[in-house]
């Protein structure tokens, strides 16, 4: 084996002289040579990084070597050269109707055509983008061949022959026009994470952190590495330091097929131009990778070796970068300029502007822009060209499966196919999200505001219920009614925003099939379980002596327990309403419902509740929470001083008689059910809904 060094010198040079369509040996390293930081190579600054931990001068770079050789390695194996055929593949929407539309019932959804029959193919080793104006269907394209189309497309799209599968998932890096980012997370952290998660395990926590300082070095974060990224409410980095850790993400895996929407939008040319050639290192190193982009100057154009051309959904052009101009001019499209950027004359014909007809003449002749019929015909004969002069061309490449010298490698990459779906552990995976999720939520979990609020709640109810001993049993009693709905009320309450809000960011990570549902779902339990109960303990030790409750410590302790227990169930059926219904306002308002009526049919306000009602306190977790703190509170012989030297039973009191002081066993039960049953429906949801 050569030394790194040779080997990425050697790989430098595979990369300058390799023509679109051949398979070219991948190595990680070399699109950082593409475009290296001005300090060196990546390689080169990852060493000295590294190498300020060791004492002695000759180990380091030898050790080094080898970790670089190892990741190298590793990262060249997870890599399988994909040749990405799509045939007339098309899209139809069916349209929303307004509620007071004219429509008949009967009558069938207006639809829209967003695809009409766009056809291509991409080879590994090329970059390929898509043009046309807003709205012609280059993001529906793009995610169609990402596999993420929620809708049923018609057409073909293979991935090395085979149809789009979960192992493909994996292979697929998809970086969204839309970046969805933790916004309390730095550049760094966020690299890291998905190193960690999506790295394959052969490779140590050392090498994966590296392999996210390399991604940060090639796409000039360095500066931001420790910035907070931020979001719409938190200032944090800038619009296009955020979009290229929204590419690093789908980077730092090592994609053999990579998609990206827009990556450039919003960013200067130079940072552009950055960003499209670690896109072309990338495809020169053995990837396929696919881009959607508004108007690229030409210099960027230049990097492109395949252009799908969009206009209303309809392919105008879909071939080689380099070839556009001589076949437009071979159907009559000459640029009136001779210098001229290929992509603004390509938007001008995606939006049916001939070359010779300028926009100043026609405002200047006509007054106005209104040449729909022009453009309209001008679009309608481009397409008709296209399927004359470039589909069948197209769709016998499309077909030519023997010839291919990348389908003879689909066989190895079939053999391969029957690799473990998840590229980390179980556990590996549950680690990683939980101190995510700690790091991400520290801000909410341990904000000033909501201990505030708990502790001013706690210490006014202590004050209200000043040292009330038992011949104030109502008083008393009605303190652990309280203890029982404020820990129903806030919990629940915490819990309904987690997944709605979560939502984007689940279904960005499971569709790249980062992790198992299973592990995101217990890391997130167990993530907010230290806050969930702290609070409370606080609460309750604070208000339950200032109370003058039972001064015993295990009578203390049973009644945290039973309050703690109310939380987590109280929890559970906030996140279960969350993830059903995935919208914070209907969750809010049904739990608001639920919480009321828990409230009322609880057993302290009213004692004779109508029979056919009567069976509304089995389902409220509230009422056996209740049960339970005044079963544990008071004992079937215990008296109160009921009026001036009489004493009554406290069984006699109206309150505790109708809620008996004895099947506690079969109120734990009860809540227990709750509390799993509602955990599993959350889950399921959670499943149903991904
Ligand atoms: N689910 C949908 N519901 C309604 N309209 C849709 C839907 N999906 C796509 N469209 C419509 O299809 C057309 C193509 O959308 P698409 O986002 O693919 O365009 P685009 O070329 O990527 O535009 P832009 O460059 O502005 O992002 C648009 O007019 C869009 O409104």
């Amino acid at each position: 084996m050569m030394p790194p060094e040779q080997e990425t010198t050697a790989t430098t040079s595979t990369a300058t002289s390799i023509q679109p369509g051949n398979i070219p040996a991948a190595n990680w390293s070399e699109n950082a040579l593409v475009h290296a930081e001005p300090s060196g190579t990546s390689t080169r600054s990852l060493s000295i990084d590294v190498s300020t931990c060791f004492e002695d001068d000759q180990m380091p770079d030898q050790l080094q070597d080898q970790a670089n050789a190892h990741r190298f390695s590793i990262l060249h194996q997870s890599l399988r050269p994909i040749t990405l055929k799509f045939e007339d593949v098309a899209y139809t929407i069916k349209l929303q109707t307004n509620k007071g539309s004219c429509l008949a019932p009967h009558e069938p959804k207006p639809t829209r055509t967003v695809l009409n029959g766009v056809s291509g193919v991409v080879r590994p080793g090329e970059l390929l983008a898509m043009l046309g104006p807003s709205g012609s269907g280059k993001t529906t394209l793009l995610t169609a061949l990402a596999g993420r189309l929620p809708s049923k497309i018609s057409g073909v799209i293979t991935y090395n022959g085979q149809p789009f599968s979960s192992s493909m998932k994996r292979k697929t890096g998809f970086v969204t026009q839309d970046d969805v980012l933790y916004p309390h997370l730095t550049v760094l952290e966020t690299l890291t994470y998905v190193a960690m998660l999506r790295l394959p395990k052969q490779l140590s926590k050392q090498e994966k952190m590296e392999q996210a300082e390399i991604i940060i070095r090639d796409l000039g974060l360095s500066r931001c590495r420790n910035s907070i990224v931020g979001g719409t409410l938190l200032r944090g980095v800038s619009g296009g330091e955020r979009k290229r850790v929204s590419i690093g993400q789908e980077m730092v895996v090592n994609p053999s097929l990579l998609l990206l929407d827009e990556p450039t939008s919003g960013l200067d040319s130079t940072t552009a131009q950055r960003i499209v050639a670690t896109l072309r290192g990338l495809a020169r190193g053995g990837r396929t990778v696919i881009t959607t982009i508004h108007q690229p100057s030409s210099r960027l154009y230049r990097m492109f070796d395949k252009v799908v051309v969009l206009s209303d959904g309809c392919p105008i052009y879909s071939g080689h970068a380099g070839g556009v101009m001589e076949y437009f001019a071979s159907i009559g499209y000459v640029p009136g300029f001779d210098f001229v950027n290929p992509a603004d004359f390509l938007l001008d014909l995606a939006n049916g502007i001939a070359p010779d007809v300028k926009q100043d003449e026609q405002v200047e002749f006509h007054g106005r822009l209104d040449h729909h019929g022009d453009h309209n015909s001008t679009k309608q004969s481009l397409i008709a060209s296209y399927k004359k002069n470039l589909y069948p061309a197209l769709k016998a490449d499309i077909h030519r499966n023997l010839t291919d010298p990348v389908l003879s490698t689909s066989g190895i990459l079939s053999s391969r196919g029957c690799e473990n779906r998840w590229t980390t552990s179980w556990w590996e995976q549950f680690k990683v999200l939980l101190r995510r999720g700690l790091k991400e939520r520290k801000h909410e979990s341990y904000s000033g505001l909501k201990i505030f609020q708990v502790m001013s709640v706690s210490i006014l109810s202590g004050l209200l219920w000043w040292k009330s001993d038992t011949s104030r049993i109502q008083d008393q009693v009605g303190l652990l009614f309280f203890f029982s709905i404020f820990w129903g009320f806030f919990p629940l309450f915490s819990a309904i925003f987690a997944f709605p809000l979560e939502r984007p960011m689940l279904i960005k990570e499971r569709s790249s099939g980062m992790y198992r549902l299973s592990s995101y779902y217990f890391a997130r339990m167990a993530g907010d379980l230290p806050m969930e109960l702290v609070l409370p303990t606080i609460f309750v030790t604070v208000t339950y002596w200032m109370g003058g409750l039972k001064p015993s410590l295990l009578t203390f302790v049973l009644t945290l327990l039973i309050i703690l227990f109310n939380v987590l169930v109280s929890q559970g059926l906030g996140l279960a309403l969350g993830a059903i219904l995935m919208d914070v306002k209907q969750a809010t308002t049904l739990s608001s419902v639920t919480m009321l009526v828990f409230l009322l049919a609880g057993g302290y306000y009213i004692q004779h509740i109508p029979s056919f009602m009567a069976w509304l306190k089995y389902i409220s977790f509230s009422h056996y929470c209740y049960k339970l703190l005044v079963g544990v509170q008071y004992s079937a012989n215990e008296v109160y001083a009921c009026g001036v030297g009489r004493e009554c039973r406290v069984m006699d009191f109206s309150a505790i008689q109708f809620l008996g002081l004895d099947h506690k066993w079969w109120d734990v039960a009860a809540l227990t059910v709750m509390l799993v049953g509602y955990r599993v429906l959350a889950y399921l949801a959670l499943r149903m809904g991904h």
